[in-house]
């Protein structure tokens, strides 16, 4: 496993001095901030099978909810704290009675109660003075305590609050029997360099194990808690897919990542299960990953550009900082405009396919061609698309071997004319021409073929597929014609249902014909 802390030099220099911890606890909150996330509302039954999982994942804590807030709330975290699951259940509490009152009867292990510090928080919301927030947050505590739970505490809002009043608070909780503290970043103000400072300064007044909970406003939740631990924070707060108030918390799955792969500190964390854990969570709460998120997001393994697919192809490392089994993705190639020729060769040899051998050169690249036409209209080209190009080009008769070609086709088509089509089609050396009406365009166009080359040729079925969505699809279509004692079946693929039953229909015919006079 590669550890960049120990490998790369500009990074390994760049701790000189830094003492990392050995270990990080992983306090998930995605049950409760993350579920906090405007618009989400999980079910009892969601909740638990999360909670499940999230046991099952590794993480430390697992914060099941805010007690106090409904009764679906109480009973999923009754049912959870009953599961005896390996992680530490905790639930949140307002330094308020009541709230401490419903926690403790959902039977947590742990509460994790907070008061807000900030002068904002003081001034137009709690409407208290500094003394009143510290007695009452000394009050909870204590009171905690005295039915022998475990405390986390919070100063809410504390990246906004005076440092030196901070330190007191803090202070204050520890005398007061809060066997570790929280520090969050309530709206993401923080830089990593100022969570360096400020954690650093906690560390030397504070000697219970310091934990940070930073949101995601200016997306430096995951940078921020990372410079916290670097600054000797052991626990840090964080959801899966970065769910949470407004931009979310730091996210799970890049914090593990960063401290496992980038650090080398140790997480209970089983990373196989991140991205399972990512889509149930996704499913649950109907908030889609994107595509681009680290970790987890569908393309956090693809790679379509021509030159990241070599090198890729050559050693995954090239463009990959890990390997996608390590955190239970797969890496994918994808096809579209900005393919190369390797990365086309390996998706065809993953179809069994094997350039000089199966196909030649020229069909290679015509194939190429064909793929990076399809890219240009906007398309992500999909295996069945790949394969329905190889089959079209590599099933049609070979130019030099064709009886028949298409020179021509006009094709005519609207609301207030019949549908008629003409085709100039080339009968070894001659020139054949003619024309014919139909229900709609294909149907004229098969019929104006059918006319040039005689009556001893019939087309017996006809069926056409649209592979991808959209009206700019790639269509296949698959025919079967009758003649000479025969019956072939040729598929053709094109954007053009037109074109695409044309060349159907004439790669059949000389399927048949196979080199037959026909004059
Ligand atoms: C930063 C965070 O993420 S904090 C967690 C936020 N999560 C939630 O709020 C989700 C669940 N919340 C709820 O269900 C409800 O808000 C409840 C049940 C907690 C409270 O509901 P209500 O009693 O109707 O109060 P409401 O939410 O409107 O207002 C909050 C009250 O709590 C007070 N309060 C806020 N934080 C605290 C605190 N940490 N300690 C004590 N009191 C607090 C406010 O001053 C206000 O008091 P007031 O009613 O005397 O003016
Ligand atoms: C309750 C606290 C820790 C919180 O969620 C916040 O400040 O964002």
């Amino acid at each position: 496993m590669i550890i960049y802390k120990e490998e790369n030099e500009i990074i390994k220099n760049s701790l000189k001095g830094i003492k990392l911890p050995e270990r990080v606890y992983i306090f998930d909150t995605t049950l409760r901030d993350g579920e906090q996330t405007p618009g989400v509302s999980l079910t009892p039954e969601e909740k638990i099978e999360i909670a499940i999982k999230l046991d099952d994942l590794g993480v430390d804590v697992i914060e099941a909810g805010f007690p106090v807030s409904s009764l679906g709330e109480q009973e999923a975290i009754k049912k959870i704290c009953s599961l005896n699951l390996d992680a530490e259940i905790c639930g949140l509490a307002r330094a308020v009675k009541k709230d401490i009152d419903v926690a403790i009867d959902c039977g947590v292990d742990r509460i994790h109660t907070f008061i807000a510090t900030s002068p904002l928080h003081r001034k137009y919301k709690l409407k208290k003075s500094k003394e009143e927030i510290i007695n009452i947050a000394i009050d909870a505590i204590e009171y905690i305590k005295e039915h022998g739970i475990k405390v986390e505490f919070s100063a809410e809002d504390a990246t906004r609050t005076e440092i030196d009043y901070l330190l007191e608070v803090y202070k204050k909780a520890v005398e007061a029997g809060a066997d570790i503290i929280n520090v969050p970043d309530t709206v993401g103000v923080m830089i990593p360099r100022a969570m360096y400072y400020l954690i650093r300064e906690l560390k030397k007044e504070i000697k219970v194990p310091i934990s940070v909970h930073c949101h995601n406003d200016f997306g430096l939740a995951v940078a921020n808690s990372l410079s916290a631990i670097e600054a000797g924070a052991e626990q840090v707060h964080c959801t899966i897919n970065g769910l949470g108030e407004r931009g979310g918390n730091a996210s799970l799955e890049e914090v593990v990542m960063s401290l496992m792969s980038i650090y080398g500190i140790k997480t209970n964390i089983k990373t196989q299960k991140l991205y399972e854990i990512s889509q149930l969570v996704s499913k649950y709460t109907e908030i889609k990953v994107q595509p681009n998120k680290a970790i987890v997001g569908e393309n956090a393994f693809a790679h379509e550009s021509g030159i990241h697919a070599h090198g890729v192809l050559a050693h995954a490392l090239t463009y990959e900082p890990i390997p996608p089994e390590l955190v239970g993705q797969k890496r994918k190639i994808i096809l579209g405009k900005h393919t190369g020729t390797h990365a086309i060769e390996a998706k065809l040899k993953e179809l069994g396919i094997e350039v000089g051998k199966d196909i030649s050169k020229e069909q290679f690249d015509e194939i190429v061609k064909r793929i990076k036409m399809l890219g240009d209209k906007g398309k992500r080209v999909t295996d069945r698309d790949v394969e329905a190009i190889v089959e079209d080009v590599v099933g049609k008769v070979d130019k030099k071997d064709r009886v028949v070609d298409l020179e021509q086709i006009a094709v005519m088509t609207g609301n207030r004319v019949i549908p008629t089509a003409s085709v100039a089609l080339k009968i070894e050396e001659d020139i054949k021409k003619s024309s014919a009406i139909g229900v709609g365009p294909v149907d004229a166009a098969v019929k104006a073929i059918q006319r040039a080359i005689g009556e001893k040729i019939k087309l017996k079925e006809y069926h056409i597929n649209a592979i991808t969505g959209g009206t700019d699809a790639l269509a296949e279509v698959i025919v079967t014609l009758e003649g000479y004692g025969r019956e072939i079946t040729t598929k053709a693929a094109s954007e053009d249902i037109v074109r695409a039953s044309v060349e159907a229909v004439i790669d059949g015919i000389n399927k048949i014909l196979a080199k037959k006079e026909i004059k």
